[in-house]
């Protein structure tokens, strides 16, 4: 997969560096390029905002520039990539966002900074590549830089390879719509408190199936609004756990 990232702080993006992600670029699993807004603009003051029409406080991301980044790493002679604009107006990001994601060829991203970038910027992209407006959630950052990293840890461990145990991903929170059981490791019994014994059965029929009660009630509890999703997919084992 390729991946460009377009900032005005290219170094907030630095942890893409690091740990697995760090690794899968090493490895060719993942190609990613950070580029400076800055680079597509020509005056003196490298000039990315300007004051917004209609009035109102802050600065507007100048179509320009954009513009010049977006033909430069989205050429028409080239298959586009998919845009991904994070931004609290955008659709919510989630698990299954993530496994679309992943099948990608090409994600390029823009992150925005002040009240965000001109409207212009993603009508015209519309015209030669599929543009998504994606949202972390419903409060305010400073830009899209974190949301990046966030999204491209979701989506880069669901790459072939990224993970050592694949496994991994079958048991994880909303994997399969619930939030994952509680994990326990050694010691048995810790400050008076003890794992639970089912755990330590060595029976993995039972052990699955406390798992799978686990999960239901803490989503239940947290979460009724993803049980509520999985509807007729439960069971009448899983009925008889909530
Ligand atoms: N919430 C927000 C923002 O305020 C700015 C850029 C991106 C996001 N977001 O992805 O949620």
């Amino acid at each position: 997969m390729r991946v460009d990232v377009v900032s005005i702080f290219p170094e907030y993006l630095a942890p893409l560096d690091l740990s697995l992600i760090g690794r899968a670029r090493a490895r060719g699993v993942l190609r990613l390029a950070v580029h400076d807004l800055r680079t597509w603009t020509h005056d003196v003051h490298r000039t990315v905002d300007d004051t917004p029409y209609g009035g109102g406080p802050g600065m507007v991301m100048r179509p320009e520039p954009w513009g010049e980044a977006l033909d430069a790493l989205a050429p028409a002679d080239a298959a586009p990539p998919r845009l991904l604009v994070p931004s609290p107006a955008g659709a919510p990001f989630s698990q299954a966002m993530a496994h679309e994601l992943a099948a990608e060829e090409h994600l390029l991203f823009a992150c925005g900074r002040y009240e965000g970038i001109d409207q212009r910027v993603l009508e015209h992209a519309a015209t030669r590549m599929p543009v998504t407006e994606v949202s972390l959630g419903d409060y305010v950052l400073f830009g899209g830089e974190v949301a990046v990293l966030v999204i491209l840890e979701a989506v880069t461990r669901l790459l072939p390879g990224v993970l050592g145990n694949a496994g991994s991903l079958d048991e994880e929170s909303h994997a399969h719509g619930l939030l994952e059981a509680p994990v326990y490791t050694k010691p048995p019994s810790w400050r008076g408190h003890e794992v639970p014994e089912i755990l330590r059965s060595g029976d993995h029929g039972r052990i699955a199936r406390w798992r799978r009660d686990e999960a239901l009630r803490r989503t239940a509890a947290r979460r009724p609004d993803m049980l509520a999703a999985l509807g007729e997919d439960l069971d009448k084992k899983d009925r008889a756990a909530l």
